[in-house]
């Protein structure tokens, strides 16, 4: 038999066809197998909102472990979630060496509930089940086999492996077979470990309730009778199905392979523009981003010629990317091929026969215009040329070159060989195909690609500029950086704006706020002033870097540290006195600020930027904004990003609150609520699904 189970119709096919398996007694014994490839994919996720027909998967996959005949399942490509759960009803598993297997329900804010939760930690154990369940990752054949999920794994054909084996085994007894009869082997430390398992889910996703369902149905596979153990299983389920955070989640799972279908404001989109193949890329600029990009570049195979002009710098790259590489290669059980992808340069001739050139030399418009004006002078015709500038003016770069069709950004974040957002950012001269092998090649380095338009800061960048400024406007009305923070990580961030900030350097930012001339000399004496151009300015950053106060790196930033370079962010008496000093020469009373004026003031000016940026058509749609927060910038994916959480909030309710901010706070501008906002509330206040025609009326009326 072959099926994915995906659908109802899926279902009903497999009760028919096992039913009649069983009855008729020329069959001996039972193959359950996929289709073109993949065994099955899980329940069909589009089904969860509808009404779901056709026989219910647990029922069925009793039905199959209670026959008197042997049932094989063949595993090739995937085995996830309600496939997973399928193949441990069956009485053995057989597995192709390159299939993947795994119960990712907690990804979508659910848990296995086709009684996974009660089957796999008696097949093999409550610590390794844990594991599996409440991270959702996808395991190898081998380590399949190795945990004991699988019984055999095919180098060949699965399905023939599978029907020798089946015929191998007709007549054998199957009591032994029936996972849901087996005891649940009780580890030793039992509390222990299920208490280190709920700190651990609760520690790695903040607010999160399907990985705390996924630990308590576990549990209750170890302390209860098998049926019990489902009844728990079903309950816990229950209380997931409906909540906003699988929606959100599920939402994510799907707007992450929806931005991979790009449009360009010109019509130009994804399904009819070709990229061009690249076989061999270069970096120019080993700086941390350099050496970073350069490794994902290897990673992919690919032939990579990186490019530093000043020898010191060269010689630290060469050891920082070989360091990075084996590391890499190690933690993957390879062998670190991608070493001998990269040749090193200091000369930017050596990159006159690439495919694509990425540059990462440092922050400034000036070198970067040079280094564009050289690229278009040594590259062979047709080369694209990248910039990973985080802000810098993507078509004034292009008008350096003799093809300006030919440039757009790859805005990569850091660490870049790490962290899987790339912003591919198109200018109005971009051609389609830059566009194309950009989001490919980043496909192919593992990146989530977005194609965004250009303008300051991209769509990252530009709604965190408020958020930023917001999180300043607090300290000065009252609020504290611990406060701050932990209003912004109870809600779900891995590290609130102020620990953020000092992780990455209080004087990345600064050094942005000179480059706009508005840092004003001479601050330690004078009386820096709080506005610029008739808005709001708060020049707290800038009179901490001016003492050197720059984060983590100095040991001193919004927060103390034990010594420069340390992780551990301790509240800082000397800033809270600063702070208040501060306040007074400036004549500001503190105020009691609580959470949700932190996340409302933070959240809604971030989230009434991305409006803004629909508006602009910078984005084509919530989809691009949202996954670009998630992966980006540290968004809770159980939030589903700024404009879905926008939607889950209410859009009426978020309106009304920047009205309320910007009447508070006139000297605010970008707290006006955003025309885009106003409109989606007028209409209604649409599904964020439903956004895109909205935004595609309101362009054809400009
Ligand atoms: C009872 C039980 O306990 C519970 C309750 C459950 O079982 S809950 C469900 C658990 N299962 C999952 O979480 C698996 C989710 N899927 C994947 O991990 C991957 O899809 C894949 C299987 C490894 C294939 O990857 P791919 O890279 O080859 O293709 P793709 O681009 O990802 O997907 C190709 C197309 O298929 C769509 N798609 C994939 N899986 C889907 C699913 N389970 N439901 C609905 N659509 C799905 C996807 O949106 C895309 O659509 P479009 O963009 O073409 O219109």
């Amino acid at each position: 038999m072959c099926f994915i189970l995906h659908s109802a119709a899926v279902r009903q096919g497999i009760v028919d066809t096992v039913k009649r398996a069983l009855g008729d007694p020329k069959v001996k014994s039972v193959v359950i197998c996929g289709q073109n490839g993949i065994f099955c994919g899980g329940a069909d996720i589009k089904e969860f909102g509808t009404n779901m027909s056709g026989p219910p998967l647990v029922p069925m996959i009793h039905a199959i472990e209670a026959a008197n005949k042997p049932v094989v399942a063949a595993i090739e490509g995937s085995a996830l979630g309600g496939g997973l759960e399928l193949a441990l009803g069956c009485h053995y598993r057989i597995a192709h060496s390159k299939a993947r297997l795994g119960l990712p329900e907690v990804s979508l804010g659910l848990l296995p509930a086709a009684g996974g939760t009660q089957r796999l930690p008696r097949l093999i154990g409550v610590p390794a089940a844990l594991d599996l369940i409440t991270t959702g990752r996808h395991v190898a054949a081998a380590e399949a086999l190795q945990l004991g999920v699988v019984d055999r794994v095919a180098e060949h054909s699965t399905v023939d492996a599978a029907v020798k084996f089946a015929l191998s085994v007709a007549a054998k007894p199957l009591d032994a077979r029936r996972i849901s009869t087996y005891p649940c082997p009780c580890p030793s430390d039992f509390d222990a470990l299920f208490e280190g398992a709920m700190q651990k889910v609760r520690q790695n996703a903040r607010g999160a309730i399907a990985p705390v369902a996924c630990v308590q149905a576990v549990r209750a596979a170890a302390t209860r009778p098998y049926l019990q153990g489902m009844e728990r299983e079903k309950e816990l389920m229950a209380t997931l199905f409906t909540s906003g955070q699988a929606r959100a989640l599920q939402y994510c799972f799907f707007a992450q392979r929806a931005v991979s279908k790009w449009s360009m404001p010109n019509g130009a989109r994804w399904d009819t523009s070709k990229p061009r193949p690249v076989h061999k890329a270069a970096v120019i600029g080993l700086g941390t981003m350099g050496r970073g990009i350069a490794v994902a570049l290897a990673q992919t195979g690919l032939s990579v010629v990186a490019v530093e002009t000043q020898e010191k710098q060269l010689m630290e790259a060469k050891q920082a990317v070989s360091g990075m590489l084996e590391r890499g290669a190690k933690r993957r059980g390879l062998t670190p091929a991608a070493l001998h992808k990269i040749s090193y340069s200091h000369d930017i001739q050596a990159v006159a026969d690439v495919d694509l050139v990425i540059e990462a030399v440092f922050e400034d418009m000036a070198l970067k215009k040079k280094v564009f004006q050289q690229l278009s002078a040594v590259c062979k015709p047709g080369t694209f040329l990248c910039t990973n500038t985080s802000a810098l003016d993507v078509d004034h770069l292009a008008s350096q070159t003799r093809n300006p069709e030919l440039v757009v950004g790859m805005h990569f974040f850091a660490p870049a060989h790490v962290m899987k957002l790339l912003e591919v950012v198109y200018g109005p001269q971009s051609s389609p195909q830059a566009v194309a092998t950009a989001m490919q090649l980043g496909k192919k380095m593992g990146k989530v690609g977005v194609a965004v338009g250009n303008c300051r800061g991209f769509v990252g960048n530009r709604m965190l500029k408020p958020y930023i400024e917001q999180a300043f406007f607090l300290l000065e009305e009252g609020a504290t950086p611990e406060l701050v923070d932990r209003a912004l990580e109870e809600f779900g961030f891995p590290m609130g704006v102020f620990r953020m900030s000092d992780l990455s350097g209080l004087d990345v930012g600064w050094r942005v706020r000179k480059g706009d001339g508005l840092v004003e000399s001479g601050l330690a004496s004078g009386q820096p002033t709080r506005l610029r151009e008739g808005r709001r300015y708060s020049p707290l950053g800038d009179l901490l870097c001016e003492q050197g106060r720059f984060g983590q790196k100095t040991g001193r930033g919004w927060y103390q540290y034990d010594q420069p370079g340390s992780r551990v962010a301790r509240s800082d008496p000397w800033f809270h006195s600063f702070l208040e000093e501060y306040r007074a020469r400036h004549g500001l009373v503190a105020r009691r600020i609580d959470h949700q004026e932190v996340l409302e003031r933070c959240l809604y000016a971030l989230i009434n930027e991305g409006f803004r940026i629909l508006e602009d058509g910078i984005a084509a749609g919530p989809e691009d904004i949202d996954i670009i927060y998630v992966f980006g910038y540290g968004w809770p994916r159980h939030r589903g990003g700024p404009m879905f959480y926008a939607g889950m909030v209410g859009l009426a309710r978020v309106l009304e609150r920047l009205e309320h901010y910007h009447q508070a706070h006139p000297d605010v501008p970008y707290l006006q609520p955003c025309s885009l906002l106003r409109r989606l509330v007028a209409s209604g206040s649409p599904p964020v699904h439903r956004w895109r025609e909205v935004i595609k009326k309101l362009h054809s009326q400009l």
